[in-house]
This record gives C-alpha cells, structure tokens and sequence, in this order.
C-alpha cells in the first residue's frame, strides 16, 4: 500500500497506477487521529485544539510584532472560531470528498494553516516535502545539495503522483510545485489554493523560522531583520515571488495570509487564514452549484437553427471529478 494509516486507510478513487514507494510519515499519523475524533466530542475538541493553536500562534506573532493585535482578545478569539465552525460544515459538504492542495512561497503558512483546515474538515493532512524527506531519508537541505534541485523536483512530482488517487486530504505542497506543468495536470482532481503573501510578511516568516532549511533562501538569514540577512531574503523571496505568480495564480482561489493589521508583520493568524480559505471555498461551491442548476433548466428546443446539427456532438454528461470549480 503507498500510504497507509493507523487510522485506517485513506479513501481513494482508485488504485495508485503504481508500485507503492512511500512510506507514511509520523507528521501523517498525527494528523490522521484528527480523523478519528468521535463525532460527539469533535466539535468541542475542534474548538478548543484551534483555540489553542491560535493563541499560540498569536502570542508568537505579538512577540514579534510592535504592537498587541486586536484580533487576540478572547471575543474576538471566540466570533472567529464560530465563524469557522458555521463554515465548515457546509464546505466539507459541498466539496464531497475532493482534496484540497495548498500552494504558495516558503512561508506563506501551508503547514500550519493545512494542518488548522484539515483538523476542522476532518481530513487528514498530508506535506510533500515531509513524505520527500522520509521517501528519501534525507532532509530537503541534503537533497539539495547532493542530489541537486532537478532530482528533488522529481520526487516532488512522484510524490504528487503518488497523492492524487487520494480523496479527502490537505496536502501542503513544495513552494515550487507550481513551475511543474506535470504537477498542474496531478493536481486538476483537486481544489488547489494559493496562500498569497507579500514577500515582506514571508521574509518576515521565515528569517523567524530559519533559512537553512530552506535551500532556495540559501545560507542568506538566520538572525533578525536588520541588515545584510533581512536584505538579502527579502530579494531572493521578491525575485521567487515574481518569477513564480503567474503559475500560483493558477490555482481555484487565492487566499491573502497578511494581515488587515498594519502592525501584524507576521501576517494574518492561522485560525483567520483558515476562515478566508472556507469563505473563499463556500463563496466558488455556492456559485457552482447555482451554475449546474442553471444548466439544468437550459435545453435546446429545435435544431432548425443550426445548419451544423448533424455534426454536434452529445454534451459531456460526466460528472466533474473536482466539484463546484
Ligand atoms: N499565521 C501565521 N502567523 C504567524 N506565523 C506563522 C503563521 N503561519 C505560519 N507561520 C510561521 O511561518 C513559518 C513558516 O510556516 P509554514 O511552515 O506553515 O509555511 P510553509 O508554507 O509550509 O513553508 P515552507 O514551504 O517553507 O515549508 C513557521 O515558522 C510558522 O510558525
Ligand atoms: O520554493 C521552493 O522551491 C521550495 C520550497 C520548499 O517547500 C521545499 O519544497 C524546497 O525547499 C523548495
């Protein structure tokens, strides 16, 4: 089996094409127990693991930022969680099953804000350079530098490969999965969102993070955001961000991470990234659906006013694999 799970396996349209290769990371585990929540204790486990998750989160973020955001106090806490909660119920229903793939820069918060999403959908939460890395038992870094940049792009595309039979996941992508038609054509079958920041938020991010993890950033920060370091990844992020906004603009939705804060140089929370990626999400499944019942009451009374008739082919009347988009 490619990727199996304690909890059970994965629903999947069907079997992979080809011989299973991965492993199952313990990032997957963890995040398969999300799916095992007893319906009965699920909401209010939802609720209080994203409370926690966001308090979290913004603690680090007002640690970092000059001023104490609004969005922290705990009514304000609270409304977003309902918020959420009221969204997730009807996207999860609308998107009957199909995946949904984050994709954007280094930084943008695929990681922390799939594992948020995929804990309020019940999915499981799946990260291609984690299972990269325990594919090949070797960090991303060393993949890098021994191997080279094409050998990694390459396992990216398997992995991807791997991944698309697999229905009802969050998948956090590689920042650089875009620039690949071949990934394009895996991820069709799913909602692809793009987390989109402004390349000062993301250097913000991941000069926080560190860069030696990241290879593209190069060996350019690991300290705060004075001098040569914050400069130097702010350009290399631009330049990425610039080449590479065409293929993320690609994507079903694009969701902004930064915040409506002007002081919040972190960015928008995770538990807000997650309600505009639900908003988003129910905003394209209502109007789809609006579009398909529409298409239902449309018919072509008489032929007479095509001279063609005889040639046109029968409508496709296959139902579209990847719902509402
Ligand atoms: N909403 C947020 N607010 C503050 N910090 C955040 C937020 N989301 C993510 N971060 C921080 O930014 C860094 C990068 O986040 P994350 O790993 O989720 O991004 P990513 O898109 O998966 O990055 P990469 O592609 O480089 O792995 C982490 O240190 C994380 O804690
Ligand atoms: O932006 C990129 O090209 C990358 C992003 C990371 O997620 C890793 O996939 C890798 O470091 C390359």
């Amino acid at each position: 089996m490619l990727l199996s799970a304690p909890g059970g396996p994965l629903s999947r349209t069907r079997q992979p094409a080809q011989s299973c290769t991965l492993l199952v990371c313990p990032e997957n585990s963890a995040a398969h127990r999300t799916v095992q929540l007893r319906r009965s204790h699920g909401q209010r486990r939802q609720r209080g693991a994203l409370h926690r998750q966001h308090r979290l989160l913004c603690r680090a973020q007002e640690a970092q930022s000059a001023t104490s955001p609004a969005e922290t106090t705990v009514d304000a806490v609270d409304e977003l969680m309902d918020r959420v909660q009221e969204l997730a119920g009807p996207v999860k229903e609308g998107l009957e099953g199909t995946s949904v793939y984050l994709v954007g820069m280094m930084g943008s918060g695929k990681t922390s804000t799939g594992k948020l999403l995929a804990r309020m959908l019940g999915y499981p939460f799946l990260d291609s350079d984690v299972l990269i890395e325990n594919l090949s038992k070797k960090s991303i870094a060393n993949i890098f530098e021994e191997d080279g940049e094409r050998y990694f792009r390459d396992l990216e595309t398997s992995v991807l490969r791997e991944l698309m039979p697999w229905k009802s996941c969050i998948v956090a992508t590689g920042g650089g999965a875009v620039v690949s038609r071949d990934n394009w054509e895996l991820m069709q079958h799913a909602v692809v969102v793009w987390l989109h920041g402004n390349a000062a938020t993301l250097t913000h991010r991941t000069i926080a993070d560190g860069t030696a993890s990241r290879p593209l950033l190069g060996s350019s920060a690991h300290g705060g955001e004075t001098g040569g370091d914050y400069d130097a990844t702010h350009q290399r992020i631009n330049k990425l961000l610039t080449e590479r906004a065409t293929m993320y603009a690609q994507a079903d939705l694009c969701v902004p991470i930064d915040s409506n804060e002007p002081n919040r140089i972190a960015g928008a929370s995770a538990a807000e990234v997650v309600y505009r990626v639900l908003k988003g999400l129910d905003v394209k499944l209502k109007h789809a659906k609006m579009d398909r019942e529409q298409k239902k009451n449309f018919y072509i009374e008489s032929v007479s006013g095509f001279p063609n008739a005889n040639f046109l082919e029968p409508p496709d009347t296959t139902p579209s694999a990847k719902k509402g988009f």
